[in-house]
């Protein structure tokens, strides 16, 4: 009876939207009904769903349910597109059910996927999902962003004109609005961001087949449906209010339903899209009712929009014409519990919000019904879509074109079974509805632009910067590349009534198409033109840059030949230069080795002096006293001698008057005998064996005779005279010729008649007697001595000194170098007074030691008195 009068009432209020008999069955698609079973929430909950095929399921009554009580233990088979059980995942749920949502949106098609069920049934969990566990909304978002990133419109080129279409501004316009946008968002804009919704990129693929020659734009809206009301979750002001102003819903030109001043906002990218929707979900009013703690009392209506426009042929700005832009929207429906108010003990406002939730839900299923029945039966009753908001919104969908599909998601537990079969009954109704095919057109193909031009703008763009030359940047890219004949043919079916109609957009098609051929071909001709020309000038400019290539080729070759030799050159002379190195690193290593034999012998010498000079002062200590005591004596001695000899000469004198007077007596022959007596006596008596006769005259053997002496006897070679033994100052002392005894150079004790001397070396830096070869190769020896003695010319003892140094040799042996030859002579000093005494005419007798240095240079008066030491008796 009910139903009969309904039918009535919906009769008369015809619909002014399109009439479905215009469609044909393959234009139509029917809502796709899906079913997700949560899982057990204890394990002593009875399950009463049963999965018994992936798209069938059966419902067994439990006892305590009503309807077991009504119609008794009866099984209830529903079937579904698919049903997920309690186990699928939320990617699973999203690819069967969402994904071909998003790909019909990029696509230019409309959607909507609502979410129904009893309260706690999983509806939220299903569209938004938890932390972590995304569900179908943020997946949508990340694909579509993923899909369209780089195809995106500049912000603000699209631009909502608040009757649910949209404006294409300029990019100087859209850059004004973002430089305005960027100074709001200084001033500071509150961030609110859930990024537990975020999803990594890996888990992401793109949709394919998406329209590269267009540019995109979303925009997001969020509503909430709350006691028949609509609000904008999303606008301006502060994130939780109490009082959001109710909004209207509107048709718009083209019979869309929308939501009036609705807050649109553009979106780059699924952070954004997240932004906006923690925004809207801080807003949505929660209520909490004894099933579930977070129940959501109201509807929620997350809208993407997409908006998309060709580009122009020279696949970068968009064509600024309103006409060519195509919009899709995919709507997610969040549908509030569907439980009845008995069963969830709901007073007051809960009660008064539960009402409106079952309105609302009440409305949609007799809108589901009479859409089902009109299809069926091929009425044209009216819809009720007005009498709820959620209908009201969603007209479109039924009367127009989309996709539409649900989820209906159910508690298997025993006690929601009640609900959960009414929740089944509806969506088995639903699922009998169908919704027309929405059509797709490329805007870009009717106005005749060529597709792939963005792609071929963007290769061509990155050739040329590729190309070095800086001709290159002068390149334009060739429009006839995106010239086309225009769209596809018309539908060339006849049908009676319309024959003459379609005959006609036939015939405006064809002619459109002649005409574009036509351009095609005079664009073709002038292009023919120009690629002669310039083929004509590339032969020329390739015979040019031939006969140039032939020269280089030749000076290439010179040039590779004078290279050639001028490397066998630099080989040659780092050869040389190599081997001058080695001989460099050879000599300087020799002249290290010979700078340290140097400072290896300048250390010797220096050492060596430093000794000697230590071993002066020693002996200059040790003996200074000796030296002075021997200097006293010396002074004494000659004072004495001084004295001695005053006296003879007073003797002498005295005696040669008294040989004067003697002479003049005639007494002078026996006087004569006798001194020469004496003398001869004398020496006889101080002559001892060893000494050398021949070199003893009788006057130094007789040093101190107490015989006065005559003039005759001083002149006589045999005169009686003592003899001083020379020394020399160099050697401490001296050993007697006969080798048998010492004599001191500056002798304390009278020292013997007839003693010659001969120099001693008695040190040990000398060697003055080679017996063996390690003399001199001994280290402690630098000086090396010959002394030889030999009679003179005059047949004086003539002693001569080879004095050399000892130089070590490289082969570790010793060399002598002579340097030195000193000379000592004997002079007999008879001879001398004789010659003097021919020279002076003074009789002064003297006994001298002369020495002599071979190599010493020509004598002065200085050094001559320095090398000859003569010691007066
Ligand atoms: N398929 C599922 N897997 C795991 N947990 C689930 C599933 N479905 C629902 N739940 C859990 O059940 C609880 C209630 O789910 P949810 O809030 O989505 O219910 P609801 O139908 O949206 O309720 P309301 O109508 O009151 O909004 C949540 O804690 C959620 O985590």
């Amino acid at each position: 009876m009910k139903s009969a009068k309904s039918k009535q009432r919906l009769n008369e209020m015809r619909t002014p939207a399109r009439s479905k008999q215009n469609l044909n069955q393959g234009d139509r698609d029917p809502v796709q009904v899906f079913c997700r079973l949560r899982p057990m929430q204890r394990d002593t909950d009875i399950s009463c769903i049963k999965i018994i095929s992936p798209t069938t399921i059966l419902m067994s009554p439990p006892a305590s349910a009503i309807s077991y009580r009504n119609e008794g233990n009866r099984t209830m088979k529903y079937t579904f597109k698919e049903v997920f059980p309690p186990e699928a995942n939320q990617q699973e749920v999203f690819d069967k059910v969402a994904l071909p949502l998003v790909e019909g949106l990029i696509k230019g098609k409309n959607g909507l996927l609502f979410t129904y069920g009893v309260t706690g049934s999983g509806k939220t969990f299903t569209m938004t999902g938890e932390p972590q566990n995304c569900g179908i909304l943020p997946r949508c978002l990340n694909i579509i962003f993923k899909t369209i990133n780089e195809l995106q419109a500049h912000k603000y080129i699209f631009k909502p004109d608040k009757m649910n279409m949209f404006d294409i501004q300029t990019e100087a316009e859209a850059m004004l609005e973002r430089q305005q946008e960027l100074h709001k968002f200084k001033s500071g804009k509150k961030n609110n961001s859930n990024p537990d919704l975020a999803m990594s990129d890996t888990d992401l693929t793109k949709i394919e087949g998406v329209n590269e020659d267009n540019q995109y734009a979303v925009f997001v809206s969020y509503v909430e449906i709350y006691n028949n009301s609509v609000f904008d979750l999303l606008e301006d002001g502060p994130a939780i209010s109490k009082n959001l102003p109710v909004k209207i819903i509107r048709e718009d030109a083209a019979h869309n339903m929308y939501v009036h001043g609705v807050t649109e906002i553009e979106i780059k990218s699924a952070e954004e899209a997240f932004d906006a929707f923690y925004l809207g979900l801080k807003r949505k009013r929660m209520a909490h009712t004894t099933l579930n703690a977070e129940s959501s009392r109201s509807h929620s209506v997350f809208t993407i929009r997409l908006v998309q426009a060709p580009v122009d042929e020279m696949g970068e700005a968009v064509i600024q014409n309103k006409k060519f832009l195509s919009i899709s929207q995919l709507s997610l429906v969040d549908l509030a519990g569907s439980e009845r108010t008995n069963r969830t003990k709901n007073t007051g406002q809960r009660l008064r919000e539960a009402g409106n939730i079952n309105k609302s839900l009440m409305t949609l299923r007799t809108c589901m019904e009479a859409l089902r029945e009109n299809q069926i039966n091929g009425t044209n009753n009216m819809v009720p879509y007005r009498e709820s908001k959620i209908t009201h919104l969603f007209k479109n969908f039924f009367e127009g074109e989309g996709q539409v599909r649900m989820i209906v998601c159910a508690n298997p537990r025993a006690e929601d079974y009640d609900e959960t079969l009414q929740v089944m009954r509806f969506a088995e109704m639903a699922a009998e509805v169908e919704v027309a095919k929405p059509q797709i057109t490329d805007v870009g193909a009717t106005i005749g632009l060529m597709s792939g031009r963005r792609k071929a703008n963007r290769l061509f763009n990155a050739a040329r910067d590729n190309i070095i030359r800086p001709e290159a940047k002068d390149l334009e890219l060739d429009l006839g590349l995106v010239y086309s004949l225009g769209p596809d043919f018309p539908s060339l079916e006849l049908n009676s009534s319309q024959a003459s109609h379609i005959i006609k957009e036939l015939m405006a098609h064809l002619e459109m198409r002649i005409n574009r051929r036509e351009t095609l071909k005079r664009s073709k001709a002038i292009k023919d033109e120009r690629l002669r020309s310039a083929l004509l000038e590339l032969e020329k400019e390739s015979l040019e840059v031939r006969s140039e290539n032939a020269s280089l080729r030749g000076q290439l070759a010179s040039a590779e030949r004078r290279v050639r030799a001028l490397e066998e050159r630099l080989t040659a002379t780092e050869n040389a230069s190599l081997s001058h190195q080695r001989k460099l690193a050879e000599m300087t290593e020799y002249t290290s080795s010979l700078k340290r034999d140097l400072q290896e012998k300048e250390l010797l010498l220096s050492q060596n002096k430093l000794d000697k000079e230590k071993q002066k002062k020693i002996l200059e200590r040790k003996y200074h006293h000796k030296i002075a005591a021997e200097h006293e004596k010396a002074k004494e001695i000659n004072s004495e001698k001084e004295r001695l000899r005053n006296a003879i000469e007073e003797k002498e004198n005295r005696l040669r008057i008294i040989a004067e007077a003697l002479h003049d007596r005639g007494d002078n022959v026996d006087s004569h005998k006798h001194t020469g007596d004496m003398a001869a006596q004398t020496s006889v008596r101080d002559f001892t064996p060893g000494s050398t006769p021949r070199a003893l005259p009788a006057h130094l053997l007789t040093p101190f005779s107490s015989v006065p002496q005559t003039r005759e006897t001083r002149d006589t070679p045999t005169s009686s005279r003592r003899g001083v033994a020379i020394a020399n100052p160099r050697h401490k002392r001296s050993l007697s010729a006969d080798g048998k005894g010492w004599v001191e150079h500056a002798p304390n004790k009278i020292v013997p008649m007839g003693t010659v001397m001969k120099p001693n070396i008695n040190n040990s830096k000398f060697v003055n007697k080679l017996t063996n070869v390690k003399d001199i190769a001994n280290s402690k020896s630098s000086k090396y001595c010959l002394i030889s003695q030999e009679q003179d010319t005059d047949g004086e003892l003539e002693t001569k000194l080879y004095k050399g140094d000892i130089v070590p040799t490289c082969g570790g042996g010793a060399q002598v170098i002579f340097n030195d030859v000193e000379m000592l002579k004997q002079f007999s000093p008879t001879k001398e007074r004789e010659s003097s005494r021919r020279t002076s005419g003074t009789c002064a007798r003297h006994s001298a030691k002369r020495r002599e240095t071979g190599s010493s240079p020509p004598q002065t008066p200085s050094n001559t008195s320095k090398k000859q030491r003569v010691d007066d008796e």
